[in-house]
């Protein structure tokens, strides 16, 4: 039965300081960098292992990536990383603090901005020091300026179609480290979700979310670890 397993990158520096971070590439704090481990700890301990990592191309990703293969002993394993499982990107929003955009704007404007299906954050200021378009890691991609969750969906399931679904296929066992906006959008797919439904889910950062799977890819269970039995 095809595993999966989607791991949210362990706490950010802006994580900590609640700032919005989307494409901004910040790394894990020291809580960070213990939730992975502790996760490698714990997929190891329930016996998990695994054929094929993916990760996006952020550095908080990629840290929290290294630090559970490196407890579970495989950091040899074959990792594909793909701009698509990149967190949405938050626009103009990138680097503001999120409680003081809400006393600025609204809590309700900044639950649209955060939650909403098909709602963009504002365009970035022109010069904003946020951009990343010449970024040497996105060299000719289509770096957004901002992005929905319908955006990020936009790319995230072709990734998942194109790779993520044909490794499972094939037998492997998978984990995915990525982020919240990417995950709740595979999350949305693997679990059809309504547009609706998908404004509530919420996916902490480091913990394993497990997914035991049909052939057909459609879920028979699923759970964090810590309730996994
Ligand atoms: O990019 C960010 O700021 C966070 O990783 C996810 O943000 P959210 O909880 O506002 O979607």
């Amino acid at each position: 039965m095809p595993t999966l397993v989607l791991v949210r990158h362990g706490q950010s520096a802006w994580n900590l300081e609640n700032r919005f971070t989307g494409w901004w590439d910040v790394s894990v704090t020291e809580q960070g960098a213990a939730e992975a481990r502790q996760a490698g700890r714990d997929l190891k301990a329930k016996g998990f292992a695994f054929d094929q990592c993916f990760v996006s191309l952020l550095t908080r990703a990629n840290q929290t990536l290294n630090l559970i293969l490196e407890e579970m002993g495989d950091l040899w394993l074959p990792v594909a990383k793909d701009w698509r499982l990149n967190e949405r990107h938050y626009g103009g929003l990138t680097g503001l603090n999120k409680a003081e955009t809400a006393e600025k704007h609204g809590e309700e404007q900044v639950f649209i901005w955060r939650r909403s299906f098909d709602v963009p954050p504002p365009l970035p200021e022109a010069g904003s020091r946020y951009d990343v378009t010449s970024d040497r890691r996105y060299a000719g991609l289509p770096v957004p300026h901002t992005e929905s969750l319908k955006d990020t969906i936009a790319r995230v399931i072709p990734c998942w179609s194109e790779t993520i679904a044909p490794a499972l296929r094939s037998g492997q066992r998978v984990l995915v480290v990525a982020h919240g906006n990417s995950l709740r959008g595979l999350v949305k797919h693997l679990d059809n979700l309504s547009d609706e439904a998908i404004t509530k889910v919420e996916i902490p950062t480091g913990q394993p979310l497990v997914y035991e799977l049909r052939d057909d890819l459609t879920p028979v269970r699923k759970a964090y670890l810590a309730d996994w039995a």
